[in-house]
């Protein structure tokens, strides 16, 4: 999202007044609309109604601001994140650090239309999701999707008590990251498991976590068939010549060295594309929206487009792979500032569609979470993946153990 803040220092950089500098001067964003609650049918009956309470599927993600105004709160709270950036006297510094980028990022929502869709399309993902679940797997049906975004509304704590009023006993935790960072997927099951072992869900909830699918078929193949129908609206003559340039969120380098996953899944996530899609064009995973002064994981995706330009590759389909909905990423970043950029280069570039409303992605969703249950029901495997469980081996954060130790006794 920061095109200059592109200095090589350490990632520890940001604990220095040196840091606050340059990210006050970073840029903001902004997103837009949406009410919270997610329902699909008729609510069932809770603890003290003769029905069955619901199996609640819970689906983590970030957030964003639905109205340009919720753009500060937004920043604020992710500014606070200490799993995702740590800062020092981080509650006194994070406000301040929010304050000054609002304008900036409330700016760039209003761009793409008054606010981020991905409290819209996580609502739709997981109510037609649920949908199909009860007929893939009845035995633990009705089930119910909530939302608990970890920066915009609604947050966890509003989300359990949703699952309190309406008695839940089992509830499915279902990242709506596909491939696991503890910056992201992690921070969203600490603040799960910080707000759940003070019972804020209610008594008794038996917990699961669905922490990682970046390879799963269903996925793969939504996002293979949406980068079909970009390389469709090439010219017959240039098609094959198009490269797929595959951009996920970057990360710190700090984090990538303390032994995050997240760039390892990013990248099996493209060779399973590539598989899927038979290596009909070349291609390159490349890395966007660093934010701050520190090193982070590169190449990044500006600089890619402008090298391919310069190799004479003009013909260019871009293809978010990190993230399941539009959001400033796609619809400002790639859209408005590296598409429009790279046509003034005479490059021919068309982004693949996020995934969205795609119902393959939609089935996708409701196999996992029916293999998922079917596997905990019948005994086959436990709360959590055996991946799960394995710390960075970079980790000083004391919650990232307490947490994993929670999750894998059901929550207890
Ligand atoms: C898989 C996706 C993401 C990873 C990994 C990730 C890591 C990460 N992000 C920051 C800092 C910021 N991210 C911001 C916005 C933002 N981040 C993601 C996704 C990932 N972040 C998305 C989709 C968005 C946009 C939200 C939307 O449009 O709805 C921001 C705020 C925007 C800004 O101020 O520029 C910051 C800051 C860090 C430090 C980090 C890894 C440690
Ligand atoms: S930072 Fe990865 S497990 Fe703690
Ligand atoms: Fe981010």
């Amino acid at each position: 999202m920061d095109s200059h803040a592109v200095t090589k220092t350490d990632y520890k950089s940001y604990t220095g007044a040196f840091t606050l500098l340059h990210l006050t001067h970073l840029q903001p964003v902004q997103v837009s609309h949406l009410s919270f609650t997610s329902t699909h049918g008729a609510l069932p009956e809770g603890p003290h109604g003769s029905g069955k309470s619901p199996t609640a599927i819970v689906m983590l993600n970030m957030g964003g601001p639905s109205t340009v105004s919720e753009t500060h709160d937004f920043l604020k709270n992710l500014f606070l994140d200490n799993d995702l950036i740590p800062l020092p006297f981080q509650s006194i510094i994070a406000p301040l650090i929010a304050r000054r980028r609002t304008p900036k990022i409330e700016q760039q929502y209003t761009d793409i239309g008054g606010g981020s869709p991905i409290l819209r399309y996580t609502q739709l993902q997981g109510e037609r999701m649920a949908a199909i679940l009860d007929e893939l797997h009845p035995s633990t049906a009705p089930h119910k999707s909530y939302v608990a975004f970890r920066y915009a509304k609604p947050l966890t704590d509003a989300t359990a008590q949703q699952l309190k009023a309406d008695g839940v006993t089992r509830a499915v935790a279902f990242t709506q990251y596909p491939q696991y960072s503890c910056s992201t997927t992690g921070s969203s099951l600490n603040e799960l498991y910080r707000k759940g072992k003070t019972g804020a869900f209610g008594d008794g909830v038996e917990w699961s976590v669905i922490d990682r699918w970046g390879t799963h078929p269903g996925f793969i193949e939504a996002v293979a068939q949406n980068i079909e129908r970009a390389l469709a609206k090439f010219p017959e003559s240039t098609r094959a010549d198009a490269v797929l340039l595959f951009s996920a969120h970057s990360l710190p380098m700090s984090v990538v060295n303390r032994g995050d996953p997240y760039v390892l899944e990013v990248s099996a996530t493209v060779a399973a594309v590539m598989e899927r899609l038979k290596h009909t064009n070349p291609y390159r995973l490349v890395w966007q929206s660093q934010v701050g002064p520190s090193a982070w994981m590169g190449m990044q995706t500006g600089e890619a487009l402008k090298g391919l330009a310069r190799l004479g590759r003009k013909q260019v389909v871009l293809v978010p792979i990190a993230f399941t909905s539009d959001h400033i990423e796609t619809l400002y970043e790639l859209d408005l500032e590296y598409a429009r950029e790279a046509r003034e280069h005479g490059m021919d570039v068309h982004r693949a569609e996020s995934l969205n409303e795609s119902p393959v992605f939609i089935r996708a969703l409701a196999d996992m979470a029916s293999a998922h249950l079917k596997d905990i029901t019948t005994g086959k495997s436990g709360p959590t993946s055996i991946q799960m469980a394995l710390r960075c081996p970079g980790c000083t954060n004391a919650t990232c153990g307490q947490q994993k130790t929670w999750f894998a006794r059901g929550g207890r």
